[in-house]
């Protein structure tokens, strides 16, 4: 007998232009959703756009609440499941970067209500995926979550954020290539179930945005459309998946680790970044693509070695020889790198 099952779970509305925040309450009513919104933001998200939200809602005559959280942790997401206990919220949107999104999600999962994903910065892949990670002690945990019903993102909104952000939304992309390698690796060494569908998605993604990076430029609008599109498609990938494997692999495991060795380093992209460059000469040798993927990075400004992350070289081996112990996730990194064969791999792609 037949047995096989997916159930694939994706937003049904993306909404993506300049001044589209506007249309809030337009791409929410679509989703007869009922109840109080709760509009969940980080300080500065907040200043930027979840104020005109509210005051969006506010309008509209719905009763919104609204919390600011201050960080990415377990306790967050609590806090906010017992303010939307508290208020009897019907539904949630989640107002920010990659870490008020992630709250949001999987506040929402717990409560079991809809959300909607309304990103401020283009610098992450998860304003789709219906992945939430959140670090916790030692380990990073990226569960289930709520997936958006509807995402709302303002090519105006994202334009004005600080341009480093959007940089790391593309690097996030550009790791898509050893993401995608450590996926199939884990296929064909431990008999990881691989979506072919969800690689070539998560592959063509990156290809397209690389040979887009002549049209990714600080000051233009038509850059943060380019990428947002690209942080969508990569998210779908993952949904397709029903997990992160198209889009992460090894170089997340390595910026996780840096995420708990240094926590208030870089941006999440701009870590993936650098690591992806490490992963590919691992997968590929010295006369692999690695080379490839630093001039894609350097192509649209983003960091290539620890010095431009801002995080010291012996802090980029830790991470590297420890990266494999943060979750069960197999990849080019096995059971861990030597030290000696971390050094060699960060100095000859030039990271340290
Ligand atoms: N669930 C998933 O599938 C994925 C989750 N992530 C997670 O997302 C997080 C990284 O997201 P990021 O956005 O890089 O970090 P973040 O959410 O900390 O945002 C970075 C900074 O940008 C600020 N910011 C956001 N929008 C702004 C704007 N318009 N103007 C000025 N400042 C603005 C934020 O306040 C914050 O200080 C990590 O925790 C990562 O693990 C990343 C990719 C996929
Ligand atoms: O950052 C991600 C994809 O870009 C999510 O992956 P993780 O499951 O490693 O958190
Ligand atoms: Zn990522």
């Amino acid at each position: 007998m037949f047995e096989k099952r997916t159930w694939i779970r994706l937003p049904r509305n993306v909404v993506v232009g300049h001044g589209v925040l506007g249309q809030t309450i337009e791409a929410v009513s679509e989703l007869h959703l009922t109840g109080r919104p709760l509009i969940v933001s980080s300080p500065t998200p907040h200043d930027v756009a979840g104020k005109r939200v509210v005051e969006q809602f506010e309008d509209a005559g719905y009763d919104p609440s609204e919390i600011v959280i201050e960080e990415a942790s377990f306790d967050a997401v609590q806090q906010v499941i017992d303010h939307a206990s508290d208020i009897d919220a019907g539904f949630l949107l989640g107002v920010g970067g990659g870490k008020a999104i992630d709250i949001t999600k999987m506040a929402a999962d717990d409560l079991g209500l809809g959300f909607v994903s309304v990103p401020t910065a283009a610098s992450h892949d998860g304003i789709v995926s219906g992945r939430g990670s959140v670090p916790e002690g030692d380990t990073r945990h990226s569960v289930a979550a709520e997936p958006p019903l509807a995402v709302i993102a303002d090519t105006e909104v994202l334009a004005e954020a600080p341009w480093r952000l959007t940089t790391a939304g593309c690097a996030d992309i550009i790791s898509n290539y050893t993401a995608v390698r450590d996926w199939q690796l884990a296929h064909r060494l431990k008999n990881v179930h691989y979506s072919e569908y969800a690689g070539a998605l998560s592959q063509m993604t990156a290809e397209m945005l690389v040979e887009s990076a002549d049209s990714i430029k600080q000051g233009l609008e038509e850059s943060s459309w380019i990428v947002v599109k690209a942080l969508v498609s990569s998210g779908v990938a993952m949904s397709i998946a029903d997990s992160s494997r198209p889009a992460s692999g090894a170089e997340h495991l390595f910026s996780h680790q840096l995420d708990r060795l240094v926590p208030d380093g870089a941006l999440h992209g701009h870590q993936v970044g650098v690591g992806s460059i490490m992963t590919e000469y691992l997968h590929s040798g010295q006369k692999g693509k690695w080379k490839d993927a630093r001039d894609a990075l350097a192509a649209i400004g983003a960091p290539t070695t620890a010095d431009g992350l801002g995080i010291d070289d012996e802090t980029v081996i830790e991470a590297l020889t420890t990266a494999h112990q943060i979750r069960d996730r197999y990849t080019v990194l096995g059971d861990g790198m030597s030290e000696e064969a971390a050094i060699e791999a960060a100095t000859v792609t030039g990271v340290i």
